[in-house]
């Protein structure tokens, strides 16, 4: 019988760690972690979302700013709030919700964000550094995909791992993590001639196209590790229901194990948002700390 990987159980682990750090940082530092989020527009999803990061930060003890947009903000407001944010000092961590609204540039307002508060983990810096093995921030996706991984599997060396679908906030990312684990690493996407061939081989495979139940039985190897990124809304007999990119109920009695959805990836992405910001935190409180020596020095 397959395990199923709980998302919710390792994420409240993993939030247990991190309000234990952001005491221990308290102690250490006399403030806390300041995790500000901006969200622009009235994408419901996203309101969820940045409400359950907002009461996830509390309960770790972390401060949350939060930002509330309309969807008719303009470019030049946000680019300054954005710069604001870089140099206030209670803020260690920022995070804007995508989607954006599309009159707006999301590369641009990436790219504006600090990449020493980059949570997300998205500047192109944060994204150089991955790849070439260099101190970073993670993206918190991929991140949770690696802890859960390694809690089912151990040392990942040697596995094959086959990723579905090439977005800069999972696929790409997940590749980058999954090769520096020495696994050996594909990455299907829709100009994949005859994709199964390859995800038939994998020992881990990700799902991550943002397709409904696309990953049938046909496309997994029996005894895989399936993570499934996908959340799709379908209406099934006039209910809405969140289903992943894995047909779940097909691809279980194949498999090791499996994340569902809800409950598998989803939660570890905020855990591993609060993780950051802990990162963060102290890198640049640390940072600030031996500024002011060195400036007592001399
Ligand atoms: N700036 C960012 N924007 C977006 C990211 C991101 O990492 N950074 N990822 C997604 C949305 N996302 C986080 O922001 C996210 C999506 C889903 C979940 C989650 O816990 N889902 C639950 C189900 C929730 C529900 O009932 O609707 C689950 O899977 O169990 C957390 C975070 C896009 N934007």
């Amino acid at each position: 019988m397959a395990i199923r990987i709980d998302g919710k159980l390792m994420s409240a682990q993993v939030l247990d760690d991190v309000a234990t750090d952001a005491a221990a940082f308290y102690q250490e530092f006399g403030i806390k972690p300041g995790l500000a989020v901006v969200l622009v527009g009235d994408d419901p999803a996203s309101q969820v979302y940045v409400r359950n990061k907002i009461a996830r930060a509390t309960e770790c003890g972390i401060n949350s700013f939060k930002h509330r947009l309309p969807a008719d903000t303009t470019q030049e407001y946000l680019d300054r709030l954005v710069a604001d944010l870089n140099a206030d000092p209670e803020v260690h961590g920022i995070l804007v919700q995508l989607p954006l609204p599309a009159h707006l540039d999301e590369e641009r307002i990436l790219t504006a964000i600090d990449p020493a508060k980059d949570v997300d983990g998205f500047h192109p810096v944060n994204v150089g550094a991955l790849n070439i093995g260099k101190e970073s921030l993670i993206p918190c996706t991929p991140q949770g995909c690696m802890i859960m991984l390694r809690k089912v599997l151990g040392d990942l060396s040697g596995k094959h791992a086959v990723v579905v679908g090439r977005s800069n906030i999972v696929g790409k990312p997940m590749a980058a993590l999954l090769l520096q684990a020495n696994c050996t690493v594909s990455i299907v996407h829709s100009r994949t001639n005859n994709p199964q061939l390859l995800t038939k081989q994998a020992d881990i495979l990700v799902a991550a196209v943002g397709k409904p139940e696309m990953i049938g039985p046909d496309w997994v190897k029996p005894g895989a590790v399936v993570i499934d990124v996908g959340i799709n809304t379908v209406e099934r007999a006039g209910q809405y229901k969140l289903v992943g990119d894995v047909h779940y109920a097909a691809v279980e009695p194949l498999t090791q194990a499996i994340t569902p959805v809800p409950g598998g990836v989803g939660p570890m992405t905020i855990a591993c948002l609060m993780k950051n910001t802990l990162t963060a935190a102290r890198r640049l409180e640390t940072q600030s700390r031996s500024g002011r020596q060195y400036a007592v020095m001399v």
